[in-house]
């Protein structure tokens, strides 16, 4: 029998991953706010808003009723804006399946506390670190329903939850690696978002590939700093959690944190931007609590500082850069 996977969120990822389930065998339904949406995908099999001209498989139904989502099955995925999931965590107590396999898709630090949302699921879901995993990697919705080819990493704490949700998603267009580093992966994803907004910040103010470069690979560096001071393996940023993910958001117009950060160079605000996309570009909500992660354990994070100070505090694009390039000079290394 095919396994059954519940898929909680209806957005470009959340219905993309869910075509790689089903190109990987399994029964998938999947949960969402609004009831257009959901009618859609299961009556349809489209989900026009967020991907639009994709047939969905047959193997995937939806449903706006939580409970209906998740009976029966072996695993939930998790693919809500990270700001939101511990409401939705919190509406749903009682109603989720405690010997379930818990995943995280999203890419996002809570703001207020600081935690990785796979914290979030083990604290609000009273859920065993044990049996909840995060997906991330250089995965652009809109190339993985293309099939293009790409690699992605299952982190757990647990090596066998690992395995067991990798099995759940290998296509020959989808190979997932397997890996230990929950927070390193994490951080990863979260930041890498924040890292191409200022690269998008860069090219809109019509700056070149070195400057790309440059904010790309001290990106990588205070990431990496931050993730070893909370305990990562400092080899999971050269993976594709890390770099990996970093090349794919911050040099891809399909890439939302990218394409925000390019309006903000242009000189559009932030409500504008928001206003006119209407999509997750969780590097916003994120660079601010990443700097307050930071602040706590004294790393210092420059480029998410002034991402944080222009989405924020409405600092100029501009003024980014100068403030970058005047820095006292230092050692590459430290
Ligand atoms: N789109 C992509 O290519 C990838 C996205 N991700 C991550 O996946 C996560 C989800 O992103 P997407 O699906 O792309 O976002 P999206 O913006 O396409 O969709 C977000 C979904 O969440 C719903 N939503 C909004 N507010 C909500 C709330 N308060 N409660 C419940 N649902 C709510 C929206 O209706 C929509 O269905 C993010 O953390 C993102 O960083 C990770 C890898 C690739
Ligand atoms: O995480 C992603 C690719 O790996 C998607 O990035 P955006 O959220 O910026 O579109």
């Amino acid at each position: 029998m095919s396994p059954r996977v519940a898929v909680l969120g209806t957005g470009s990822w959340g219905t993309a991953f869910s075509t790689v389930l089903a190109d990987a065998g399994c029964t998938v339904t999947m949960w969402g706010r609004r009831t257009e949406v959901t009618d859609e995908i299961r009556e349809r099999h489209t989900n026009a808003q967020y991907l639009p001209g994709l047939p969905l498989s047959a193997a995937i139904s939806a449903t706006s009723d939580v409970a209906e989502a998740v009976a029966g099955v072996e695993a939930v995925v998790l693919a809500v804006p990270s700001q939101s999931l511990r409401a939705n965590l919190a509406g749903w107590a009682g109603t989720l399946p405690r010997e379930a396999t818990y995943v995280s898709l999203m890419k996002g630090i809570e703001r207020g506390t600081g935690r990785r949302m796979t914290e979030v699921i083990s604290e609000v879901g009273a859920i065993d670190p044990a049996r909840v995993a995060v997906v991330t990697g250089p995965n652009l919705a809109k190339e993985i329903v293309r099939h293009d080819p790409a690699a992605s990493v299952v982190a757990s704490a647990s090596r066998e939850t690992a395995e067991r949700v990798a099995h759940l998603c290998a296509t020959p267009y989808f190979r997932p690696y397997t890996e230990t580093d929950v927070v390193g992966c994490e951080l990863g994803g979260a930041t890498k978002n924040v890292v191409a907004l200022a690269v998008g910040m860069a090219e809109g103010l019509g700056l070149g590939d070195n400057s790309k470069a440059s904010i790309i690979t001290r990106g990588l560096a205070e990431t990496t700093r931050l993730g070893v001071r909370l305990g990562a393996d400092p080899l999971t940023f050269s993976g594709l959690a890390g770099v990996g993910d970093l090349i794919a958001t911050c040099m891809s117009p399909l890439s939302r944190n990218h394409s925000f950060g390019v309006k903000l160079g242009q000189g559009l605000s932030v409500d504008e931007i928001v206003a006119e996309t209407r999509q997750v570009a969780e590097g916003v909500e994120s660079a601010e609590s990443i700097l307050a992660l930071a602040r706590s354990v004294a790393v210092d994070m420059p480029i998410v500082e002034q991402v944080a100070a222009v989405v924020h505090d409405g600092r100029e694009p501009q003024e980014v850069v100068t403030a970058l390039m005047s820095r006292a000079r230092k050692s590459e290394r430290r």
